[in-house]
């Protein structure tokens, strides 16, 4: 049976700002404050999904989410109407009132991890919610990205929906952001790649000292028994601390892996060559060829690689076999990305082509091509089953156009947040959006 490889982007939201909220993610601190244009961000993002479905890839969207988030607001003791919670958070506690306008829901890399039906023991496919324990403003994602991911992924028979883990710092999860996959074909059982920060329960593991580790060792563990994956499929590797604390905030910021290929910074793990081994190995017991492609830091700095997003790249399979990298407009403005990018296609290696795109109002919050996608493995008859309200056709890119035409601003700044107009405008938008896309009642203010 045919199978796919389905990225499923998130579409921005109508409050996508610049709030400074992810410490230790060097992007989203150093354009605090900046004005955003969120109807150019949502463009920007639609432009790569159509772009991607016209290369003959399969493309889904993933909509966002209810901002101000009002129902957080009321949890943190501010009351009355919508408008007077919005208006005396801005008035009392400004950072709170950004928080829960962050449109961060639509970096989808970290909504949820997946595991494909050929790995898991029931041979169904596998979703948990990310609880995004690190930061408030993500912490508050995951109940909406369930109820979302459910009306994508209606049916029983193919799909299994795990909540999120318990909200607390030890069981931290960021979702697919630290998580790859290693096949042969996208419908064969593969090797699954956990990626940690740090041990939440076992002192003896290093941890950073700067920057938080956003992923746990726990966290991953717990992921991979409820989705019921064979020891023999799964490899965890710990995140080099260092990297963390030079502002790899998730693994996708310094390694990317697809098909049986990684492409990876030198110095983005601990034990580098053990985990090597253990991916080959295993990968080789299933009957595939792992490879690996190490960029070293004498052309590619962590710095670089932080700044260009290099690797928070989409490494995607051709059908002749070899693949292509879909890299952020940062990689070309960078001289020494930009060369070691064209000595990689001319090499005569797997990777032989390099697309770029301009995600600019995304990057500058911290988000790349990968972060904007989640990667759904899926045969035929699972992809026939996905709610096709959320596949991307060209009718569909030109009414999401239209539709952000209609309702987005293209000018937002912290004190705009503080309008209880944006909520009205927002929930007019995604009324409308839940119809387009055909997902039902899934937003508080849809079922509250
Ligand atoms: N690498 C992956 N997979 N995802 C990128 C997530 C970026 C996101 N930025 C933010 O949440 C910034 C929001 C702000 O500052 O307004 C984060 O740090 O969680």
């Amino acid at each position: 049976m045919k199978s796919y490889e389905v990225n499923f982007d998130g579409l921005v939201g109508p409050t996508h700002n610049y709030g400074g909220l992810s410490f230790g993610n060097v992007a989203s601190q150093s354009n605090s404050q900046q004005s955003s244009n969120p109807k150019e961000a949502a463009l920007q993002g639609l432009q790569k999904m159509k772009a991607l479905m016209d290369m003959g890839f399969v493309q889904g969207v993933l909509a966002p989410q209810e901002r101000p988030d009002v129902a957080a607001l009321r949890n943190l003791g501010f009351s009355g109407t919508d408008a007077q919670v919005i208006q005396q958070a801005a008035k009392h506690a400004m950072p709170l009132l950004v928080a829960s306008c962050s449109a961060s829901s639509m970096w989808v890399a970290n909504a949820a991890t997946v595991s494909p039906s050929a790995d898991t023991a029931d041979g169904r496919v596998h979703f948990t919610a990310a609880n995004l324990n690190c930061k408030y403003h993500r912490s508050i994602e995951h109940p909406t990205t369930s109820r979302v991911l459910g009306a994508m992924f209606a049916n029983d028979k193919h799909f299994a929906h795990h909540a999120a883990l318990p909200a607390v710092a030890q069981f931290g999860d960021e979702g697919a952001a630290n998580h790859t996959r290693f096949c042969r074909d996208y419908g064969e059982a593969g090797v699954e790649f956990f990626v940690y920060g740090r041990s939440a329960f076992d002192a003896r593991y290093p941890a950073p000292q700067k920057y938080p580790a956003r992923q746990t060792l726990e966290a991953s563990q717990a992921v991979a028994r409820l989705h019921g994956l064979a020891d023999a499929g799964v490899v965890y590797a710990q995140q080099n601390p260092a990297v963390i604390d030079a502002g790899v905030f998730h693994n996708d910021v310094i390694a990317v892996g697809n098909g049986e290929v990684l492409f990876y910074h030198e110095d983005a793990f601990l034990n580098t060559e053990q985990m090597l081994g253990e991916l080959q190995g295993k990968l080789g017991k299933l009957g595939g060829n792992f490879q690996s492609v190490c960029v070293p830091r004498a052309q590619v700095s962590v710095e670089d690689a932080v700044r260009s997003y290099l690797f928070n790249s989409q490494l995607l399979s051709r059908a002749d076999g070899s693949m292509l990298l879909i890299v952020p407009e940062e990689c070309r403005a960078n001289e020494r990305v930009w060369q070691y990018l064209q000595g990689l296609t001319a090499s005569g290696g797997l990777i032989r082509e390099v697309k770029v795109f301009d995600l600019k109002q995304s990057m500058q919050n911290g988000g790349g091509p990968a972060c904007l996608r989640l990667r759904v493995a899926l045969n035929e008859t699972e992809l026939a089953a996905v709610n096709p309200g959320v596949i991307m056709t060209a009718p569909l890119y030109d009414t999401l156009t239209q539709w952000v035409g209609k309702h987005y601003r293209d000018s937002l700044r912290e004190s705009d947040l503080a309008d209880p107009q944006l909520l009205l405008e927002c929930r007019t938008a995604l009324d409308e959006l839940t119809q387009i896309l055909k997902l039902g009642s899934v937003y508080p203010f849809q079922i509250n």
